[in-house]
């Protein structure tokens, strides 16, 4: 239990990532609510292994070791990346906030200040990601693309040691890691669609304690943003893809009140590809956002699905297993 003159406990992983974006939300809860917070580091599977993430089944390992803590009461609610968290709902918990998202595209950082369209081919350019690889094989199948690991700073050395012409990130882990200056490139979602719910945070805690002694937690939820990944994030559930499909998706609310949502299947080798767009009516303060939102992503992968993208997911899926030893 979190007494008044107690800090409440935030749980985080301990990458700079991670806790920068957790002390993020930290100060605009208590800028907003007067509580104050204390940041408590836990180590995941994730962080330690240095398994490929494919092999490990997905991001979802980084989670797992915040979610026992939230279980244990070890501590009172934690900050995830959104894009990291499974999309079925943990049993006992709940998404009490999702903050205003950060820029959600993918970034490109090169040697030389090289932009993606400059990069010679047979360049080399590093991602952990089956949807990065499979979108940019389609934009440019003539470069190499190496899978790699390892937190934003490990991977940017590899471009500055020599070892890769480039790698690809998200814009918002970027800035959060104070190296938004590597970024040489930014793909548009046109070009490059983001992965679900990617440059959003989601406040996870347990969910009888959301709308009783954590109800504070509601004062950072963003509802443009929280009705846009819902859209985002019903996708890739409705295609029972996982974190590490080559899905992206990306949702915007329209200076109408709309939503629109574009999403993408892509083979990870580019060969093949569902992409969709599609708008809802969909006002975020109104009380049936979400389930407008929900409903928006489920008619859209229907569709895709209709036109063969969980075909296309059923093959990256296997591929990534035979990649697990
Ligand atoms: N698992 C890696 C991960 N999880 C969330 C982000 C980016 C930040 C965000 O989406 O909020 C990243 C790094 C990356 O994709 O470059």
């Amino acid at each position: 239990m979190t007494t008044a003159a107690a800090p409440a406990r935030l749980g985080t992983r301990r990458s700079t990532m991670a806790t920068t974006q957790s002390r993020m939300v930290a100060d605009l809860i208590t800028a907003r609510t007067g509580v104050p917070i204390e940041l408590e580091p836990i180590t995941s599977f994730g962080d330690v292994t240095k398994a490929h993430l494919t092999q490990l089944g997905g991001t979802g390992v980084f989670v797992t070791a915040l979610r026992d803590e939230l279980a244990a009461g070890t501590v009172d609610f934690a900050v995830h990346s959104l894009k990291d968290l499974p999309t079925a709902p943990a049993d006992g918990l709940v998404l009490a906030a999702i903050p205003e998202r950060d820029d959600p595209r993918d970034a490109l950082c090169a040697r030389d200040g090289l932009k993606f369209a400059d990069l010679p081919a047979g360049a080399t350019v590093g991602t952990g990601s089956p949807r990065r690889v499979a979108q940019l094989a389609a934009l440019r199948p003539d470069l190499a693309y190496v899978p790699i690991r390892g937190n934003a700073e490990t991977r940017l050395g590899k471009v500055t040691s020599g070892e890769l012409d480039a790698v690809v990130l998200a814009y918002a882990g970027l800035v959060r890691v104070g190296r938004v200056d590597d970024v040489t490139d930014v793909f548009e979602p046109e070009q490059v669609l983001p992965a679900p719910g990617q440059g959003a945070l989601a406040v996870e805690c347990r969910t009888e304690r959301a709308a009783a002694d954590l109800g504070y937690l509601a004062s950072v939820d963003h509802a443009a943003t929280r009705a846009a990944v819902t859209a985002e994030r019903t996708v890739l559930a409705e295609l029972e893809a996982g974190c590490a499909a080559p899905v992206g998706a990306h949702a915007q609310v329209l200076a109408d009140g709309g939503l629109m949502l574009r999403a993408a299947v892509v083979a990870t080798d580019g060969t093949a590809a569902v992409r969709r767009a599609r708008a809802a009516a969909v006002d975020p303060d109104d009380a049936g956002a979400v389930a407008a939102a929900e409903g928006l992503g489920r008619a859209l992968a229907r569709e895709m699905i209709a036109a063969g993208a969980d075909r296309i997911v059923a093959a990256a899926e296997a591929e990534a297993q035979g990649a697990r030893p």
